[in-house]
């Protein structure tokens, strides 16, 4: 018998001692899919041809070598940071992400500019998931689907479009639906006199875009607010209250990024206010540092918190796990991986949990227990039961993953 599981059978005993079955959530964590955004490998900078710099207020700083330069490297860097995550993952591509030997407008891209993912996917038996790009472009450079000029607005009406049908090629091609999500970077600098005009331009191009019917067994379309970007501090047309109403009113899923917020808001306590207005909730779990820095996400309270909401009101089907943050200081890679495994060791520790007792103790009032228990939760061994998951999938145990993570930097990134 291996150490890993030596510890856990004293840990499994443990939980059983509180009336946890460790089986039980080892099981429904293999069926909770994380996806992994492909923009942490290249700094969000994409694939298109001629593409200019990053921009639409968001920004990835640093300049740690070796970020992937094609589709190609991006596929083997994903690939080499799966292998080192166990269980369930998925891939959320971005638009500027397509492959083509020639520049391809936005609202020109089609399914076969990304039939190379598919095929990659298909090979890895992941899910895949999208976002159409509404930055980095010289007609996002004012605005977007909000943009005065009907003209620029319909350019970008038609990439939502045309990257819906990308979106229900990818659910119908990979037996799993594709959850697309639009954000738009469209605001303000400075104060703003007509907030309501822009606003109301964004419901009707957003009504447009969705106005084709798409089974959602394929594809689901999802809506994601901001606080502020860089450059547009002032106002962002796509606010929490709009797009919170937006889905409400119109049906599709609402996504929640954990720095698009003031700073003392989480979006935890979020998902049981909007739950029961919506069908499906996208989250971002994402590390905002003072501003929506985007650092690679921790075990910490607040992604410990998103993991209990998801895990005690049983949100197994309705809420998408999406991370979202682009580090360019740390190994690319690495950051997928402790992103990655943190989100998923969240999720574990959930699972862990005696839920059922602590909401007897809440209903009967009895608020000591409840904190006492809480609070003795926490040094209970999980870790054991988390290297037992990763045993079984055959992925390092520990750290043992960065020894793999510096042999690929060494052999692979340095040569780029
Ligand atoms: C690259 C993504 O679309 C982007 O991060 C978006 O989801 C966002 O959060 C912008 O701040
Ligand atoms: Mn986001």
């Amino acid at each position: 018998m291996s150490n890993v599981q030596q510890t856990y059978q004293l840990a499994q005993q443990q939980f059983a001692d509180i009336g946890v079955d460790t089986e039980t959530a080892l099981n429904l964590l293999d069926k909770l899919p994380i996806s992994m955004h492909c923009w942490q490998g290249d700094d969000v900078g994409g694939f298109e041809k001629g593409a200019g710099s990053l921009t639409g207020g968001i920004q990835a700083t640093g300049n740690y070598p070796g970020k992937a330069r094609t589709a190609v490297e991006l596929r083997a860097d994903l690939d080499k940071a799966m292998s080192l995550i166990p269980g369930k993952k998925r891939l959320n591509l971005h638009a500027s992400y397509l492959e083509s030997e020639h520049k391809v407008e936005r609202n020109e891209i089609k399914p076969e500019h990304f039939a190379n993912w598919v095929d990659w996917a298909k090979q890895n038996q992941l899910g895949l998931d999208f976002n159409p790009t509404y930055f980095s472009h010289p007609l996002s450079e004012e605005a977007t689907l909000t943009h005065a000029n009907k003209e620029i607005r319909d350019f970008w009406i038609e990439h939502g479009k045309a990257c819906r049908k990308i979106s229900k090629y990818f659910g119908k091609e990979l037996g799993t639906a594709s959850v697309m999500n639009i954000w738009i970077p469209d605001g303000s600098k400075d104060l703003v006199v007509d907030k309501f005009a822009p606003r109301q331009r964004l419901v009707e191009s957003l009504d447009a875009i969705i106005s084709e019917k798409i089974d959602p067994q394929y594809h689901i379309d999802a809506v994601e607010s901001k606080l502020f970007g860089i450059g547009v501090e002032s106002y962002t047309v796509g606010s929490n209250e709009f797009y919170a109403t937006y889905a409400a009113t119109r049906g599709t899923a609402l996504c929640l990024d954990a720095g698009h917020f003031h700073p003392t808001e989480s979006i935890a306590d979020k998902i049981s206010a909007v739950m029961p207005f919506i069908q499906h909730l996208l989250l971002h779990v994402s590390r905002p540092v003072r501003w929506d820095s985007d650092h690679v996400v921790l075990l910490d309270d607040e992604t410990q918190a998103i993991a209990n909401e998801i895990i005690r009101n049983q949100l197994f089907d309705r809420v998408h796990i999406g991370l979202d943050f682009f580090d360019a200081s740390i190994n690319r890679i690495a950051a997928w991986v402790i992103g990655t495994r943190n989100m998923q060791k969240a999720l574990l520790k959930a699972l862990l949990e005696p839920t059922a007792q602590l909401r007897q103790l809440e209903n009967a009032r009895d608020f000591t227990a409840r904190l006492a228990l809480l609070e003795e939760q926490k040094s209970l061994p999980w870790q054991a039961v988390w290297d037992m998951y990763c045993e079984r999938h055959n992925v390092p145990v520990g750290r043992r993953w960065l020894d793999d993570v510096r042999g690929y930097e060494k052999t692979v990134l340095s040569q780029r």
